[in-house]
């Protein structure tokens, strides 16, 4: 603890080195209180208060010029001439003061001026760094509209053109050259508090693949909706990019790129870091911090879920969060497809991280309502990959969380066999790869099924299987259509058909939430059962008559709350909680 008046001095340079004006060291001089000598201050302007000295334990808040630079704390014109006054800022801003709401309307209408998609990521970017308030007002107000902008399908092409439209540095960046150093990197963070940490190592960015570096878009746009979306304090999220090389040739040759100009490292070196990494998180921000590992690619995401499930508050996106949201629809689905979910067979095109995360999901959720084995719930789903149907014959040659999908059946190598093959009344596409949904597709489904359950969950819009236009006209209005970047609503033969957006956004703000607000440290497959069933619970009449199996995206924040709270109870049900282990291991 400082206690001599030089210490005071050491603290007030160091307060002013961080803070760095006048009106900084006003603010600090007008909250002394000791009566400590301090007439050899750093102040030196001549200024009476100048001279007063300091309270190790006064607490700083930016004023002047520096108020004005902090996103956190900055209101633009908003400030009012109470403000104006208390924190120097006369003669900063313009004279008027235009509340919050005429500020969001004003920046509204820029945005919707903007005819090139990213250009609205640009300015959402720049609104995020220079007034954060209004970011998130106007995040939340318009959830609907400008979920695509910071969200995707436009935050892909960010990270697409990430290095080109890089202004200012957001979120951490550990990078190979930080091995062993990467405790201290993670003390350079401004923020000592930190609840929940995104984290990609830019492999799998949705389905545009390796993006090294400029993945980071995706564990800022991913936070951004933790606060939107679940209502976390933006200051307790911490966004962070680990660069260990690309694959990426175009972006090894791109001057502008931003991250290492090296080959992805793979194996030890990889482990390594990543091992590093975690134990520094745990060590800096205690068991109770949750981290959620982002568009990792496949052999590297299941590996490391099973690695830290065990040790550290450990969430898969891609594979758990996407298994909820699908999970989700789906009970919610049977109330316009009917049947239970053991009656229906479910046919997956793609068969990695999203995909078997779906698969696992359904099982268990069968297993719970049914009184089949493990063998007689896995029967009921099919997977394609990239070589056809997963089936036994290939089992030597399949990556170990395909097997348990690998069932008796003749090879079969298109989707458009497989459906023949498989007769599903479910299709769900996660492959990554667009415009795999054909007119063949859709007419077989649509065929086999009265009404065919399509969801094209690959991201972004380009990567769809299908669009929704594509998925009711082919189908002939029948298809219960859900996707993973929004489509509008489609006009078809006089009708309006509204799909819903099957996306993990509607479960990963509140399911986060529901863990860091319970304490709890570990994840358990229960949490994610009860979050898919919090969001099918929100699905209304009025929903179903529409033929939607979400609930609207405007009521997101109480849907997050919902699934937060079942979560959180749940967490409680299974003693994951912190309190909960300690009271029955005391
Ligand atoms: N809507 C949402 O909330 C989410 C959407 N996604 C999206 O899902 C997509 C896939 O993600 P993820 O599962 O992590 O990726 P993975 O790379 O883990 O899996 C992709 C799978 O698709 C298969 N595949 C690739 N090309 C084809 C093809 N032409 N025909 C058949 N199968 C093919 C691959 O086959 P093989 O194994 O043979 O290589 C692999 O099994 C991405 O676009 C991502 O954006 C992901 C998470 C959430
Ligand atoms: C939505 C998401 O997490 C993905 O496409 O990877
Ligand atoms: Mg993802």
């Amino acid at each position: 603890m400082l206690t001599s008046s030089s210490s005071f001095k050491r603290l007030n340079s160091l307060l002013l080195g961080a803070l760095g004006d006048r009106g900084a060291r006003k603010s600090l001089s007008m909250m002394a209180t000791s009566n400590e000598d301090d007439s050899n201050t750093a102040n030196d302007d001549g200024d009476d208060d100048d001279d007063q000295p300091f309270t190790p334990w006064a607490v700083s808040v930016a004023s002047g010029h520096t108020l004005l630079r902090s996103p956190q704390h900055n209101k633009g014109l908003a400030f009012t001439e109470k403000e104006r006054d208390a924190h120097y800022l006369r003669g900063l801003l313009p004279p008027a003061v235009l509340t919050q709401e005429l500020q969001e309307k004003k920046i509204l209408h820029l945005l919707r001026q903007y005819q090139v998609p990213l250009q609205r990521y640009i300015a959402m970017m720049d609104l995020q760094e220079t007034n954060e308030k209004l970011f998130y007002k106007l995040l939340i107000d318009n959830v609907e509209e400008l979920l695509p902008v910071v969200y995707t399908p436009v935050v892909g092409e960010a990270c697409q053109k990430y290095g080109s439209i890089f202004r200012r540095p957001q979120g951490l960046y550990i990078s190979l050259k930080d091995k062993g150093k990467i405790l201290d990197v993670l003390k350079n963070w401004p923020e000592k508090n930190i609840q929940v940490i995104v984290v990609t190592d830019g492999e799998r960015i949705l389905g545009l693949g390796d993006l090294g570096c400029q993945g980071m878009g995706i564990p800022i746009g991913k936070l951004s909706l933790y606060t939107a979306l679940g209502g976390v304090r933006p200051s307790v999220c911490l966004p962070v990019t680990i660069d260990v090389g690309t694959k990426n040739e175009t972006l090894l040759n791109d001057e502008f790129y931003i991250g290492l100009k090296q080959k992805r490292a793979t194996g030890e070196e990889y482990d390594d870091l990543l091992a590093e990494f975690m134990t520094a998180v745990k060590k800096n921000y205690g068991e109770k911090v949750l981290i959620q590992f982002e568009d990792f690619a496949n052999h590297n995401a299941f590996d490391l879920l099973v690695k830290y499930r065990t040790s550290h508050l450990v969430f898969n996106d891609d594979i758990q969060g996407t298994a909820c949201v699908v999970l989700g629809g789906l009970l919610s689905a049977l109330k316009l497809i009917g049947g239970t979910l053991a009656d229906h067979t479910f046919l997956f095109l793609g068969a990695g991280e999203a995909g078997t995360g779906i698969a696992e999901l359904i099982s268990l959720e069968i297993l719970k309502k049914t009184k089949l084995t493990v063998e007689e719930s896995r029967k009921k789903i099919w997977l394609v990959d990239s070589k056809g149907l997963v089936v036994r014959s290939r089992k030597d040659s399949l990556q170990h969380f395909k097997q348990p999908w690998a069932h008796d059946h003749e090879p079969v190598t298109g989707l458009l066999e497989a459906v023949k093959a498989i007769k599903p009344s479910i299709l769900i596409g996660t492959s990554g790869v667009g415009k795999q949904f054909t007119k063949e597709v859709i007419e077989a489904m649509s065929s086999i099924n009265a009404k065919p359950l399509i969801m094209a969950l690959s991201n972004p819009t380009s990567q769809s299987e299908c669009t929704a236009e594509e998925a009711y006209t082919w189908s002939n209005g029948h298809a219960i259509f859900a996707s993973g970047s929004p489509f509008d609503p489609v006009i078809y033969d006089g009708k309006e058909f509204v799909s819903g957006q099957a996306n993990n956004a509607y479960i990963f703000p509140g399911f986060g939430l529901g863990l860091i607000m319970c304490g709890a440290i570990r994840v358990h497959d229960e949490f994610l059962l009860a979050a898919a069933e919090a969001l099918a619970s929100q699905v209304t009449e009025e929903d179903y008559a529409k033929g939607i199996i979400y609930p609207r995206f405007k009521n997101i924040r109480k849907i997050s709350a919902t699934i937060a709270a079942k979560v959180a109870s749940r967490a409680y049900e299974f003693g994951k909680c912190y309190e909960v282990l300690k009271l029955l291991y005391q």
